[in-house]
C-alpha cells in the first residue's frame, strides 16, 4: 500500500531521512509516540464516555452516576491534555535536535568543498538550503510520526468505539472515506509543481536582498532603486501567486471531504432515528457513535491529505540532501600525509590546467617560486597569475603535473599542514564579524594578546588601533565597515605576519591608497616578505621594484622572467608592460 502511497524516489528519500535521523532520537521519538497513543486512547475514551453522559442523565436520571460520569470526563481530559503536553514537549526536542544536527553536517560538508562549488551554488541558495530546507527534514519526520501514530490510533480507537456503540451504522460510513480520500490524490501533482516553483522564487528573493546588502554603494551611486524594486517586486509577486495557488489546491481538499462527511453525517442522523426506534438501542449509544464520528473527521482529514503534505516536504528534503551529496571535488588522500618542514620552494612541474572542459588555461607549465625569495607575479588581465596561486595553496588541482612544496606533490598531504605552511593576504581584505583582535588572531590558533599586538606593531596597524574607541577590543563592523581600505589591508598584514609561515601569498590590493597608506602598507610588506618565499600579484609595477624575480604571465604562460633590473634593460613585454604603466601620455604629460 505505501509503496503506490508514494514514488519510489520519495520513498527511497523517506526511508533515508528515518535512518539518518530516526534512531538518534529513538528515545524521545519513544517518549512522544507513548504520550500519542494516551492522547488517542483519551480522545476515544472521550467519545465512548458519551453514552454514559447521556444514559445516566437523560434515560436513568441517576444523579449519582452523573458525577461519578463528570469526574470521570474530568480525569480523561486532565490525562489528554499531560499527555499532549509531553508529546509536544518531546515530539519537538527531537526535531530540534535534527534540525541543528542537519545544519551542522550541511555546513561542515560546504566548507569541505573546492572553490569551484561555490560558483556552482550562489550564497542565497546555500542560505536557503541550510535553513529552510533543514526545516523541512524535522517536518516530514514530524508528519511522518504525527499521522502515523495519532491519527492513526485516534482514528482506529474511534472506529472501535463506533464499530461497538454501532455495528452497522459504522458500515455504512466506512463506504465514504476511500472516496474522500481517492478525491484529495488528483491534488497532490499540482501541488508538487508549483511547491518547486516557490521555493526556487523563494531564493531569488533572497539573493535580491542579499545583493542589495552588499552592493548597496552601486546601487545607490548608479541610482539603481528602482530596478532592485523592480525585481523584488516581481519575485515577490510570483512567490504570492504560487503560495495562493498552493492554498487554493490544498483547500480543495476541504470541500471534497466536507461534502462526503455532510453525507455521511446525514445519512447517519436518519438511519439512527429508525435504530434507535425500530431496534431499541438507546440515545446514550447513539450520541456515542456520532461523537466518535465527528472526532474521527480531523485525524482522517488529516490522513487523507498527508500525501500532499508529504510530498511538499519531501521537496525541500531532496534539496538539502542534494546539497549533502554534492561531491567534493577536491579532497584529502586517505593516506595524505604531512607536509614536511622545508625551506618553502614552490614548483609548477609539467602543469596542465583548465577552468572549464576543452578550455586549457595551463599547458605544460613549468616556473619556480625560490625559497626565501619574493617572485612577483605581473602580467595583463586574464594572463593566468590568480590561477596559479589558486595552484600554489590547492584551491584547484592540475588535471596533470605537479605542483610540490620542497618537491612533496600537493595531493599527498593534509590540507591542515599546507595551510600552516602559507599565509595568505588577499586583494579583498575580508574582515570577519568581531573584533580587531579576533581578526587578527584568526592568523594563528591560541595566539596572546602580546604576539598580536606585536604583529599589528610590525604591520603598521598599531597606532590607528589605538586610537579606535575599544582599540584592540573595537567591533570591525560588517566586513570591516568601520574601516578604511587602508587599515582594513594593515589588518590582514597583520593576520599573516601573526601566522609566521614560510610561505607568503600576497594578491595585491588594486584600488590606489593615498601615499600615506600606501608608504605604511609597503613598509609592512617589506618587513613580512623578509626570508619568506613569497609569491606576489603585483598590478603596479611601481610596487614590484624590490622583488628578487619577476614571472610575466600572458595567456597563460611565462612570457619572460628574471630580476627586474635585467627585464627593464631588455626591450621584452615586461619592458612594455612597464612603459604602458609607468610612462605618461602625451595627454598627462602635457597637463603634468
Ligand atoms: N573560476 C573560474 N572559472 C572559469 N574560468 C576562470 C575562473 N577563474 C579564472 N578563469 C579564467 O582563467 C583565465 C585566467 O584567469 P586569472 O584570474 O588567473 O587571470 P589573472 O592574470 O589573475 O587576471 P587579473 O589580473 O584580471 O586578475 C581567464 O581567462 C579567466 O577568465
Amino acid at each position: 500500500m505505501f509503496a503506490k502511497f508514494i514514488s519510489n524516489a520519495n520513498k527511497t528519500l523517506l526511508f533515508r531521512l528515518l535512518s539518518e535521523n530516526f534512531k538518534s532520537q529513538a528515545p524521545w521519538y519513544g517518549i512522544a509516540i507513548l504520550a500519542m497513543i494516551v492522547v488517542a486512547a483519551m480522545t476515544s475514551a472521550s467519545a465512548w464516555i458519551m453514552r454514559d453522559i447521556v444514559n445516566s442523565s437523560v434515560v436513568s436520571k441517576d444523579i449519582n452516576r452523573v458525577f461519578e460520569v463528570a469526574i470521570m470526563v474530568a480525569v480523561i481530559f486532565f490525562i489528554k491534555g499531560i499527555a499532549g503536553y509531553i508529546q509536544s514537549v518531546f515530539l519537538s526536542r527531537a526535531g530540534n535536535n535534527i534540525i541543528a544536527k542537519t545544519q551542522k553536517m550541511l555546513f561542515s560538508r560546504i566548507l569541505k568543498q573546492g572553490i569551484s562549488f561555490y560558483s556552482k551554488y550562489p550564497s542565497s541558495e546555500l542560505l536557503m538550503r541550510i535553513t529552510t530546507n533543514a526545516q523541512a527534514a524535522r517536518s516530514v519526520i514530524d508528519l511522518i510520526v504525527t499521522s502515523f501514530v495519532r491519527d492513526l490510533f485516534s482514528l482506529i480507537g474511534l472506529a472501535a468505539v463506533m464499530v461497538i456503540q454501532q455495528p452497522s451504522l459504522t458500515l455504512f460510513s466506512a463506504i465514504i472515506v476511500p472516496g474522500a480520500i481517492y478525491g484529495v490524490r488528483h491534488l497532490t501533482k499540482k501541488v508538487r509543481k508549483i511547491m518547486e516553483q516557490e521555493l526556487a522564487s523563494l531564493g531569488m528573493i533572497i539573493q535580491n536582498v542579499q545583493e542589495t546588502a552588499t552592493g548597496i554603494r552601486v546601487i545607490k551611486a548608479f541610482g539603481l532603486e528602482d530596478y532592485m524594486n523592480a525585481r523584488m517586486e516581481k519575485y515577490v509577486g510570483e512567490v504570492e501567486q504560487r503560495s495562493n495557488s498552493i492554498a487554493k489546491l490544498e483547500a480543495a481538499s476541504s470541500p471534497i471531504m466536507e461534502t462526503l462527511s455532510g453525507f455521511a453525517i446525514a445519512g447517519v442522523v436518519a438511519l439512527s432515528g429508525i435504530w434507535v426506534l425500530q431496534e431499541g438501542n438507546t440515545p446514550g449509544e447513539l450520541m456515542s457513535f456520532i461523537t466518535a464520528l465527528l472526532l474521527a473527521y480531523e485525524p482522517a482529514k488529516r490522513l487523507a491529505r498527508m500525501r500532499i503534505s508529504l510530498e511538499t516536504g519531501l521537496i525541500g528534503v531532496r534539496m538539502m540532501y542534494e546539497l549533502a551529496d554534492h561531491p567534493i571535488d577536491l579532497s584529502q588522500k586517505d593516506n595524505a600525509v604531512e607536509l614536511a618542514a622545508g625551506k618553502g620552494e614552490i614548483s609548477f612541474r609539467n602543469v596542465n590546467f583548465s577552468y572549464k572542459e576543452n578550455h586549457r588555461l595551463f599547458d605544460n607549465l613549468n616556473l619556480d617560486f625560490p625559497a626565501g625569495k619574493t617572485t612577483a607575479l605581473v602580467g595583463p588581465s586574464g594572463g593566468g597569475k590568480s590561477s596559479i596561486i589558486n595552484l600554489a595553496m590547492r584551491l584547484y588541482d592540475p588535471e596533470s603535473g605537479s605542483v610540490m612544496i620542497d618537491g612533496q606533490d600537493l595531493r599527498d598531504v593534509t590540507f591542515e599542514s599546507l595551510r600552516n605552511r602559507i599565509a595568505y593576504v588577499g586583494q579583498d581584505t575580508f574582515l570577519f564579524a568581531g573584533t580587531v583582535k579576533h581578526n587578527i588572531g584568526l592568523g594563528r590558533e591560541g595566539a596572546s594578546d602580546e604576539e598580536i599586538i606585536a604583529a599589528a606593531k610590525a604591520a603598521n596597524a598599531h597606532d590607528f588601533i589605538m586610537r579606535m574607541p575599544h582599540g584592540y577590543d573595537s567591533d570591525v563592523g560588517e566586513n570591516g565597515g568601520n574601516m578604511s581600505g587602508g587599515q582594513k589591508q594593515r589588518i590582514s598584514i597583520a593576520r599573516a605576519m601573526l601566522r609566521n609561515a614560510e610561505i607568503l601569498i600576497l594578491d595585491e590590493a588594486t584600488s590606489a591608497l593615498d601615499s600615506e597608506s600606501e608608504h605604511l602598507i609597503r613598509e609592512a610588506l617589506t618587513r613580512l616578505t623578509r626570508d619568506r618565499t613569497t609569491v606576489m600579484i603585483a598590478h603596479r609595477l611601481s610596487t614590484i621594484t624590490f622583488a628578487d624575480n619577476i614571472v610575466v604571465m600572458e595567456n597563460g604562460a611565462v612570457a619572460e622572467q628574471g630580476r627586474p633590473a635585467e627585464l627593464l634593460s631588455r626591450d621584452g613585454p615586461y619592458r612594455r608592460l612597464y612603459e604602458l604603466q609607468l610612462l605618461p601620455t602625451a595627454e598627462q604629460a602635457m597637463l603634468l
